[in-house]
């Protein structure tokens, strides 16, 4: 059976330094993989290769057995949080539509169109929200949208760049328990600074740092994160309590400060 993601000896530079050298990697139907690596270890470029964004500086990248470029309608992407822009004046559906847009027709849509965007809204729990302003929900309601938005194509691949910066931990639960369902049929690729969640939805750990490892989740433990990312590294728990003395840390588990940009709200 064809992988959902084949990176075969992927090397990619945007100037002289390779950001990604060498990389092999296989990621099969119906996983639910995590992206995961320090700032600058190439996490962005390898889904800009996988995307067909950027071509690889050598090796060769397969999406269901095809080129990124031929396999695109199987892609549904949503992009990081952080580069949408909230006070773009259109409706939730709207939003939703957008993932209909092909490279042949743009900003026509049919009524097909309109019954796959309302389907996705469902989908996601957003039906009543249809006609709001992007603008006036909350952080959670607009990842869910930027979701459905990647759903409406009816895609093999979700990826997902950071589908949980700027939510609060209960919106993220629901956003995992929304993921874990759509991943009855299909592959989940998410990108990721935070570890906290590597729970059971998620399969595999995609650990990136210009070499590629894959990890099912099991064996995920702190010396496996400490090899990765080196240094004294902590980690922030989820389920933690704030008092003035601080965070409590769970001492089993440890990541770096650096891996910790969106610190979680108590
Ligand atoms: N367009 C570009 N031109 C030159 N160098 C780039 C470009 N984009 C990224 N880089 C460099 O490539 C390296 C990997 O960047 P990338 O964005 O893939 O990392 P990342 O793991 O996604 O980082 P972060 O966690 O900070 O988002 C970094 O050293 C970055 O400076």
């Amino acid at each position: 059976m064809e992988p959902a993601i084949a990176l075969d000896n992927v090397s990619f530079s945007y100037t002289r330094h390779p950001v990604l050298d060498e990389v092999t990697l296989t990621v099969p139907k119906g996983d639910f993989a995590m992206v995961v690596g320090p700032n600058g270890g190439g996490k962005t470029t390898l889904i800009k290769l996988i995307l067909g964004l950027l071509a690889p500086t050598s090796g060769r990248v397969t999406l269901f057995g095809k080129t990124p470029e031929s396999a695109w309608n199987q892609i549904g992407y949503m992009p990081q949080y952080t580069h949408v822009d909230m006070a773009f004046p259109v409706s939730v559906l709207d939003v939703v539509l957008m993932g209909r847009l092909t490279r042949k027709r743009r900003w026509r849509y049919t009524k097909n169109d309109r019954e796959a965007a309302r389907h996705a809204l469902s989908e996601v729990g957003l039906t009543d929200k249809e006609q709001k302003p992007f603008s006036s929900l909350s952080g959670g309601q607009r990842q869910r949208v930027l979701i459905a938005r990647a759903l409406c194509s009816n895609p093999s691949l979700l990826l997902m760049d950071e589908p949980t910066a700027n939510v609060d931990p209960a919106a993220e639960a629901t956003l995992f328990e929304l993921l874990s369902t759509l991943n009855s049929r299909m592959t989940i690729l998410v990108v990721s600074h935070d570890l906290g969640f590597v729970s059971k939805v998620v399969k595999s750990v995609i650990c990136v740092n210009k070499k590629v490892l894959v990890h099912p989740t099991s064996n995920l433990d702190g010396t496996l994160i400490n090899e990765i990312y080196g240094g004294d590294l902590r980690m922030v728990r989820h389920d933690h309590r704030c008092s003035h003395e601080g965070h409590c840390i769970n001492e089993s588990l440890t990541l770096p400060t650096s891996f910790m940009p969106h610190p979680k709200k108590p």
